[in-house]
């Protein structure tokens, strides 16, 4: 039994994280922050949890939090910065939902983020958490940077492609889709039901923050030799779910696609590659930890579409870092999530 404790427990993927955590049976929920829901049970703000806690939100403190053995951020980037080094100094594990932790590169992450990176020397032993492909380093390390939502659909859905150099590095585009709750839950007007609902858009066409770690992720698969990554994120009226459509082109046409894909995830438990010329579907993985990937190679050509759906709130975030949680402390990686997603 380890001691958890969550910073950001009135977000979106802060309630996700408590969803998974509350059954979860290695866990003792220790701390859940709000500064602004001092004393109130966490059960008041999401009902859903009645029956598991009766925790009540405190303010983020170093004293309690240094009390858990692991400590969750769930928070805007920047904030995960700010407490990471006197509770690792204290002892604390850290898994960050944030971005505070995923670009190894700090005057990269500066350039996207804008604010200052402070917390340099970490970074140097800091672990992208990813576990398909980083599961060994994840296992020792202190600070896991939980991957961003578009990020895990798009590498998971590029990664067995690139790693065999059956493809042209420099012409990727991934066309991708995200539901409203990709937002958060603090109010943008962007993601009332009145601006989102009935519509459909891109945006960050010209430049999203995901973008170097999405080239990060897939450079390293590609010998740390760069990526030419075309990625446009669009906003669709449903509340979860991400749908990953990747193109590139193969330079080597004979290669069994689908062979590759299943023996490069044989062993991964939350990767489900479906039946060639399949179309998943992004409510086949609501609230789970899944993510589906199927192939097609329209009219036989040399353009390859890989299609990739998660959660964005579990396999995107909180599934993720309780996935990454599971493995820093040696439980089985999928224990908290046995179950099924939710059909229709
Ligand atoms: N939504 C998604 O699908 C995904 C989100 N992420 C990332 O996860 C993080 C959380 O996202 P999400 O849950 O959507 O965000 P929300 O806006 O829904 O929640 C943010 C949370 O952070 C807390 N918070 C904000 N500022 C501070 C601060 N200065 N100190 C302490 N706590 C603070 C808030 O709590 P309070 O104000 O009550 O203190 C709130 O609980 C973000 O970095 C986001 O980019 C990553 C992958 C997917
Ligand atoms: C629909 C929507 O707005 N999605 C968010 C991505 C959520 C996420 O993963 O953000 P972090 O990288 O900050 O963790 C966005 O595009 O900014």
């Amino acid at each position: 039994m380890i001691n958890v404790g969550l910073v950001g427990g009135t977000g979106y993927t802060g309630v996700e994280l408590l969803r998974i955590l509350v059954q979860h049976p290695e866990v003792n929920l220790k701390v859940v922050t709000s500064r602004g829901e001092e004393g109130k049970p966490v059960a008041d703000m999401y009902p859903n949890l009645r029956p598991y806690t009766d925790i009540c939100f405190s303010v983020p403190q170093l004293e309690t939090l240094s009390e858990c053995d692991l400590v969750f951020f769930a928070t805007p980037h920047g904030v995960a910065m700010e407490m990471t080094p006197d509770l690792v100094a204290n002892g604390v594990r850290i898994i960050d939902l944030g971005a505070d932790f995923r670009i190894y590169d700090t005057d990269e992450y500066s350039k996207w983020y804008g604010i200052e990176h402070t917390c340099k020397d970490i970074m140097a032993e800091t672990i992208y958490g990813l576990p398909e492909v980083n599961r060994e380093q994840i296992k020792d390390a202190r600070v896991v940077g939980n991957p961003g939502c578009y990020p895990t659909a798009v590498q998971l859905g590029y990664l067995p492609l690139i790693k065999s150099g059956v493809v042209d590095t420099q012409n990727l585009i991934a066309d991708c889709k995200s539901g409203v709750s990709g937002a958060g839950r603090q109010a943008k007007v962007g993601t009332l039901l009145c601006e989102a609902s009935e519509s459909f858009s891109a945006y960050g066409a010209s430049g999203h923050r995901h973008l170097p770690e999405i080239k990060q992720g897939l450079a390293f698969a590609n010998q740390n030799k760069d990526v030419g990554l075309t990625f446009v994120p669009h906003l669709t009226p449903m509340i979860r779910g991400i749908h990953a459509t990747l193109y590139a082109k193969l330079t080597d046409t004979n290669v069994d696609l689908q062979k590759l894909y299943e023996e490069f995830y044989q062993d991964e438990h939350f990767v489900d590659v479906m039946p060639f010329g399949s179309h998943p579907a992004t409510r086949n993985v609501k609230g789970s930890n899944f993510n589906q990937i199927s192939l097609h190679r329209p009219q036989d050509g040399d353009t390859i579409v890989v299609l990739s759906v998660i959660d964005n709130l579990v396999k995107g975030a909180a599934g993720q870092a309780v996935q990454n949680m599971n493995i820093m402390f040696g439980f089985p990686e999928h224990t908290g999530m046995t179950q099924p997603a939710m059909l229709p």
